[in-house]
Parts: structure tokens; sequence; C-alpha cells
């Protein structure tokens, strides 16, 4: 049996605790295992004054990590399943989805209760497109602001006044202990969850079957079929991470129910879609609700969007 086993990760605090936080668990599940981190600095976390929409390029968070793993520093690397493309680079493989932690998103502000008692006009920080169309097909009025950074330079910028309320992931805030700074969770009719929002999994060597059999203890199937749908739908919808679309994923006992929305950047106009089926079709569920949402028009929606990125460059 293994030793040791080695942790790429990023070394955001939130992606720190994360790293910690599947070492304490394989220490847990092994007694006589040493796990160590290697931290490091991705594209993503370097170039901080680009909204993230237009960085582009795949793998944006993980390229890097992928890096040290073939350079032989590192066993596996842990990732927020959102920020990992639809498809590995050759050789490397998603060898465990962790169970699910908060999907939504939250509200936070230091004047306002609720996202429905912002005032006419208030200033709204998000990153995401995918927040920003939902958010402003509800409020037309508001003036939503590109927001960077990590989650505490997020709530600093909040705190300075630059905004009058922001939202950003649910789990990420509980993750780091922040859970006080949430004023409420966003509904998912409110504002549907990115893609495994909330789910951390685990990338390794195809080949590598004995770090394989290692994490299985960390895998959790009904997350993975979550999972498994929703990246089904982002898929065929050749939606990479920054792409104003929806989807959330729940298991209702031996069936699933999944909700997908492809939306403008503006939010004046919202295409929604769901689908029940048999867990066991997951796959396939989502490759379903993305071609309902392709009938209804997402392609054209999505085409103007990436055509947008590339004028403002
Ligand atoms: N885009 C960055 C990112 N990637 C994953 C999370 C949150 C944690 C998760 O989804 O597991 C965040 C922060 C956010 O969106 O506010």
């Amino acid at each position: 049996m293994k030793k040791t086993l080695r942790i790429a990760t990023r070394k955001s605090p939130l992606a720190m605790w994360q790293a910690e936080f599947v070492k304490s668990e394989l220490e847990k599940a092994y007694p006589g295992l040493q796990v160590e981190l290697l931290p490091m600095s991705t594209k993503g976390d370097k170039i901080l004054d680009v909204p993230l929409a237009k960085i582009g390029g795949k793998g944006l968070f993980t390229k890097e990590l992928e890096d040290r793993m073939m350079a032989g520093e590192a066993d596996i690397a842990v990732h927020s399943m959102k920020d990992v493309p639809m498809e590995l680079p050759e050789g490397f493989a998603l060898g465990a989805i962790l169970e699910r932690h908060a999907p939504t998103d939250a509200f936070v502000s230091n004047q306002y209760a609720s996202f429905e008692d912002l005032p006419q006009g208030a200033v709204l920080g998000t990153s995401s497109l995918r927040r920003k169309a939902q958010l402003m097909a509800l409020r037309p009025d508001l003036i939503v602001k590109d927001l960077r950074g990590n989650v505490g330079t997020r709530l600093g910028k909040l705190d300075a006044g630059e905004y009058d309320a922001i939202v950003l992931a649910t789990s990420g805030l509980q993750r780091l202990g922040l859970d006080e700074r949430i004023r409420h969770e966003l509904s998912p009719e409110t504002c549907l969850p990115a893609v495994t929002q909330g789910t951390l999994g685990i990338e390794y060597f195809s080949k590598d079957q004995e770090v394989f059999d290692l994490i299985q203890v960390l895998n959790h199937p009904q997350t993975q079929i979550r999972t498994t749908a929703e990246r089904a739908m982002n898929h065929r919808l050749e939606g990479g991470c920054q792409v104003p679309i929806g989807v959330f994923a729940e298991l209702e006992g031996e069936h699933i129910y999944v909700r997908g929305l492809v939306g403008t950047l503006d939010g004046s106009r919202i295409l929604r879609s769901e689908i029940r089926g048999l867990a066991a079709d997951a796959q396939q569920l989502g490759v379903q609700l993305a071609e309902a949402l392709l009938e209804q028009g997402a392609k054209q929606i999505l085409d103007e969007v990436y055509a947008d990125d590339l004028h403002k460059g």
C-alpha cells in the first residue's frame, strides 16, 4: 500500500481548504497514509484585472496542476468541479466525486437583508455571466459590476463600499467559515446554480490503478450521478465555465430531475427546460435537456455570447 500521496492544489484559501479537506478525509480512512500538499498559482489566479469570461481558454484553473502531475511531483489534483473542463487532457481522468456541499449562490450585503430588498438601481457585484443574466432578468434596473478575486478579496470590495451587494457561491463561504456573511441563499428558481457548483472532484492519472483504488473511499455515487447529468448538458451545449448557463440535477429515489437554462448576457431572454427520468440514464438525460434548449434557440444565444467575447478581446 502507498505510504504517501501528494496533492496538487491552487493556493487560494478556498482551494487550500479543499485540499486540506481531502487530505484529512484520506488520512482518516487510511491511518498509515501520509498526505502532502503541493500548492501553486494558476493562470486563472494570476490574471485578476480581466473578467474571467474574457481570459478564455480551457483549463484556466487546472492546467498547471496537471503539468506538476506530469512532472511526477503530484499524484492527484483536487478541483472545484465547476472549474474542470468538460474534456480532460489525454491520460487524466476524474477518479472520485465527493459528496456535494451547498449548490446554491449566496446573497451577501451589509445593508440589505435580501435580494428582493435591493433598491432601484442598486450596484450588484458578481463575476459570473450566469448570475448576471438570471438576476438582471428579475431586476433589469440593477447595475451589475464585475467582481474578481478570491472570496476574501470579493468580501473586501463589498466592505469597501464598491457594491451594495454581491452574490457568490454558498459553498465557498461555508468552507471558509464565513457563514455569518450569508444573508440568504438564492433558490434554484431565482438563480439556477452553475454546473456542479459545490462539488469537489479528484483528478488522477487514468493508468494509476493504485491511486484510483485509494481514492474510491471518497467517491459519493449520488453526487457522481448528478455530476454526470449536469456535465452532459453543459458538454452538449459546448459550454465552458464562463457562459450564461445554469443546470441543477436532483435525485428523487430512482429518478433524477434536471433543470437547465441559457440566458442572454443582459437577461432579456432566458430559455428554460427540465427533464425527469431514471437516474441510471443521467448522461443521456443531460444531453436531451441540452437538445431541448438548443431547439428553443440556445445555440444562437451562445454564439452571440462567444462573438461578444471575441470583439471585446
Ligand atoms: N469561479 C470560482 C469558483 N470555483 C468554485 C467556486 C465555489 C466552490 C464550488 O463550486 O465548489 C468558486 C467561487 C464562486 O463561484 O463564488
